[in-house]
């Protein structure tokens, strides 16, 4: 089966290459003050233009306004946003209208009643990131390397293309393969050494695993 990786939260140009050369479809870049992958504008205009053609450049967005995005996507050539915070299904009507570009929204799951959630936004997302739902209290909305119950995902019927993301590594990336069925897989703390600092040999690693 052919299965697209998404490498979250990348900073630097390097890590870009070690993703786009273990043959990652997606690179994630943070615009999240708090977030320790968090990038600045002028950053993330720099990093993009090292992206190789064929490679996706989703902006990871947390609430935004329409300030924050308008100087996102003006600064920064992308390709989609990912909106990964309480964004409501008429908030990803109007991003997708106003930007013109594919929405992928993070619904976090922690148990079944949060498969309502997730069926909301299969209606108005091009996407569908299927996260761990943070804990209570938690500093970041997302990026925590928790992994939720994948059986929650068993028997699903998908409207839209989905991500499965949350917790996954190197180690277990292809049991999660196997055991959701995910076309498409995201990762940010399984590729690190310490919160927001990338490890090319895990970034290959992971890909190694999830492509086979
Ligand atoms: O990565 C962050 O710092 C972050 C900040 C705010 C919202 C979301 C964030 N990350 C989301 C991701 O990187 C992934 O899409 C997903 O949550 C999986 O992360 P991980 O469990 O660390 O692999």
């Amino acid at each position: 089966m052919d299965t697209a990786v998404k490498i979250c939260g990348l900073r630097e140009a390097a890590h870009v290459a070690a993703a786009a050369g273990a043959g990652a479809r997606y690179v994630g870049f943070v615009f999240f003050a708090r977030s320790p992958r968090n990038l600045a504008l002028a950053d993330a205009a720099a990093l993009a233009l090292s992206v190789p053609e064929g490679v996706a450049k989703v902006a990871l967005t947390v609430n935004a306004t329409d300030a924050e995005l308008d100087a996102i996507t003006g600064a920064v050539p992308l390709d989609m946003l990912q909106l990964h915070g309480q964004e409501s299904p008429a908030r990803v009507v109007e991003v997708r209208a106003r930007y013109g570009l594919p929405v992928m929204k993070a619904v976090g799951l922690s148990d079944a009643a949060d498969l309502a959630t997730l069926d909301l936004y299969q209606t108005v997302a091009d996407q569908i990131l299927v996260d761990a739902k943070p804990p209570k209290g938690a500093e970041l909305p997302g990026g925590n390397g928790l992994a939720f119950d994948w059986r929650l995902l068993l028997g699903r019927v998908w409207r839209r293309p989905w991500m499965l993301a949350g917790g996954l590594t190197p180690e277990n990336v292809a049991l999660a393969i196997r055991s959701t069925n995910a076309r498409q897989v995201d990762v940010s703390s399984g590729v690190e050494t310490a919160p927001g600092v990338k490890d090319a040999t895990l970034i290959r690693a992971f890909c190694k695993a999830a492509l086979g």
